[in-house]
């Protein structure tokens, strides 16, 4: 149940966010907001200067803003004053003087829209360069990580750490601080002048905070319980309809259609309730604070209206005030938003911060291999390793191969095999014994420049979008096209790329979809010829291939093994054969090590093995094949 749990959180995590009206979308709760926060913060104060010029551009911005009204108020007043005098008699208009004010003020709004435009590019600028910082710093903790946690962690939940998390993390950062700055200050610099002109008016206007405050809490509470709630419906509906596309076929042989059914619509019902609750309260809230506005407006038209009769203020100041109602209650939603979008962003950079404070793999900088002048004996002695310190997988391995040699290992699935390859290439170290490379313990060796003396072929052929040719380059970056073609022509690879249009430079797709699965391994053990390794792990592939390709697949696999150490996890009878030495394991351990002939003539378990699939006519490791 926990499991599922967590499945489902991490589905959840992936989803797009659900955004309600104006980004009132379902904010995550970080798991510790303020020391996040702080950690950002220590990110963005990396770049001090530009982060003091967006705090004066901010400052400067607002404050040429808001004493726009005030300088229109006066302007009002004064045709007002003209308007009478002219009435009276008096006097007349002072259209100088009022088109004056006027040209201040656009003087004061066009001003402010300059600061206000360096404080985006500089704000810009700053987000880009932390967010480009932590991708970095992201991709080189990629390669000091241990193999555990690629193991444990999905492939997509990695990758939208890098990149969905990231992205979430700068575009919050750069509205969020902008946006932030800017509301403190507006409302900062409006309570300020407005006081400056008048403290009863500026009173009736500050009446509408903390009831705003506390109605948007109030909403804002009850709108994020409906948007989790609903963040969570979708996550399931989305898992459901990828589940049951995937799976049509078993749905139907099974029968399963009417129950997937109920399934979807029970879980859309509730993701259309909360959806629609979600809405709901979140949307109520601008009306509301329209109302409060209006509410404000009135207030300050009726005590103005009294001031001026009384002869406290000019008409003017009412026009200001009714301005400054408006602008001082919009900051209030805004900060509302920026809850949310702090909560969103310090979310995001905890999942980015966590990341890169997961612990490092040991990278021993202790010796350098002499990769040229490696020979190639390689020997385990006592080896004990468990992926977890409460479960031993392998007890006590022991083996002494000589330099040229070529190993089988073989035995039933979950006997070990892949283990004893990945703690070979140090993807992980052996909790007790050692492995040793010409006598010497890998673990003194730099794990990077040891792995450098190993190459591997997978199983699962990995290639990548690009042509042929790049794709075998990648064991060794400085070979030539010859030396490329080369290898390529060792081990039949050039025979089927000379049909290919384009021949090297045929470009292979990102799923690696248009070439046969055969092709496909003969390019990566090019690559790995190419790459001209003393030490050569080769993962058999078990899928099937016509025959004539696997005798192909079977040669360029000769080919390689020739003149190094080569440990080959084996599925298929002939590789088996002709090794030096096989490796016989069950539950971690040798059971029967020799060659092929010594091991039948025992007549134990390797020979029985044989013999049975002699008896059945298929592969010797058919019933070990995963
Ligand atoms: N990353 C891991 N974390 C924990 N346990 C693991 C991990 N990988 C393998 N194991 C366990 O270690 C044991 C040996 O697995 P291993 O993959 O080495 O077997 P194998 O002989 O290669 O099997 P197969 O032929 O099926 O690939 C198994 O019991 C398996 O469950």
């Amino acid at each position: 149940m926990a499991d599922k749990d967590t499945q489902q959180e991490e589905k959840v995590q992936n989803q797009p966010k659900v955004a309600g009206p104006r980004g009132q979308g379902a904010a995550e709760k970080p798991k510790n907001f303020k020391d996040s926060l702080l950690r950002i913060f220590k990110e963005v104060l990396n770049f001090k200067w530009a982060i003091l010029l967006v705090f004066f551009t901010t400052i400067l911005s607002v404050l040429f803003n808001i004493i726009g009204p005030r300088e229109l108020g006066k302007a009002t007043s004064i045709l007002f004053e003209g308007v009478l005098a002219e009435i009276q008699g008096t006097g007349s208009i002072e259209f100088n003087v009022i088109g004056r004010i006027l040209l201040t003020v656009l003087a004061l709004y066009v001003v402010s829209s300059i600061f206000n435009w360096v404080q985006g590019f500089v704000m810009t600028g700053v987000t880009e360069n932390v967010t480009y910082g932590l991708r970095k710093k992201m991709l080189d903790k990629i390669d000091n990580m241990p193999m555990k946690y690629f193991e444990s962690h999905s492939h997509g939940e990695v990758l939208s750490r890098i990149s969905n998390d990231i992205d979430t993390l700068g575009a919050s950062l750069s509205q969020s601080f902008a946006q932030l700055l800017n509301s403190i200050m507006t409302m900062l610099g409006i309570a300020v002048i407005m006081f400056t002109i008048n403290w009863i008016l500026a009173l009736v206007v500050l009446m509408v905070v903390p009831i705003s405050l506390i109605t948007i809490r109030i909403l804002i509470n009850v709108s994020q319980k409906y948007f989790r709630q609903q963040q969570v419906s979708l996550g399931v509906i989305n898992g459901q309809i990828e589940e049951n596309f995937s799976g049509q076929n078993i749905v139907r042989a099974f029968n399963q259609e009417d129950n997937a059914i109920d399934a979807f619509y029970k879980d859309n019902a509730k993701l259309e309730e909360s959806a629609w609750k979600s809405q709901f309260y979140s949307g109520v809230m601008f009306p509301f604070m329209r109302f409060l506005q209006n509410f404000g407006y009135a207030a300050v038209v009726m005590v103005g209206a009294y001031l001026v009769i009384i002869g406290t203020i000019q008409v003017g100041v009412i026009q200001a005030f009714t301005q400054y109602v408006n602008r001082f209650t919009q900051p209030i939603t805004q900060l509302a938003q920026i809850v949310t979008l702090l909560q969103t962003m310090v979310a995001a950079a905890e999942r980015v911060f966590e990341f890169l404070d997961e612990e490092e793999q040991d990278q021993t900088t202790g010796n350098t291999l002499d990769i040229e002048n490696v020979h190639g004996d390689v020997s385990f002695n006592h080896v004990q390793f468990g992926y977890n310190p409460d479960q031993v997988i392998i007890t006590d391995f022991n083996a002494d191969i000589k330099a040229g040699q070529k190993v089988a290992l073989v035995g039933p699935t979950g006997a070990g095999k892949s283990t004893m390859v990945k703690l070979l290439m140090r993807f992980y170290d052996v909790d007790k014994g050692s492995i040793n490379l010409d006598g010497v313990d890998v673990k003194t060796y730099s794990r990077a420049n040891y792995q450098r003396s190993i190459s591997m072929v997978l199983q699962d052929t990995w290639l990548f979008n690009g042509t042929i040719m790049e794709n075998i380059r990648y064991g060794r970056l400085d070979a030539t096209d010859e030396e490329v073609i080369e290898a390529a022509k060792a081990v039949h690879v050039h025979n089927f790329v000379k049909n290919l249009p384009g021949g090297y430079n045929f470009e292979i797709n990102e799923e690696a979809s248009n070439i046969s699965q055969g092709q496909k391994q003969l390019v990566t053990i090019a690559r790995a010829l190419l790459s001209d390794r003393p030490v050569l792990i080769l993962d058999e592939a078990t899928s099937s291939v016509d025959t004539r390709t696997e005798i192909l697949i079977q040669q360029a696999m000769d080919r390689i093994v020739e003149g190094r150490t080569s440990f080959v996890i084996a599925h298929r009878l002939s590789t088996i054969k002709n090794s030096d030495l096989i490796l016989y394991m069950e539950n971690g351990d040798i059971v029967e090590q020799g060659n092929h002939d010594e091991l039948i003539a025992r007549g134990g378990k390797y020979a029985n093995l044989y013999n049975s699939q002699f008896a059945s006519g298929g592969s010797p490791f058919e019933e070990f094949d995963d």
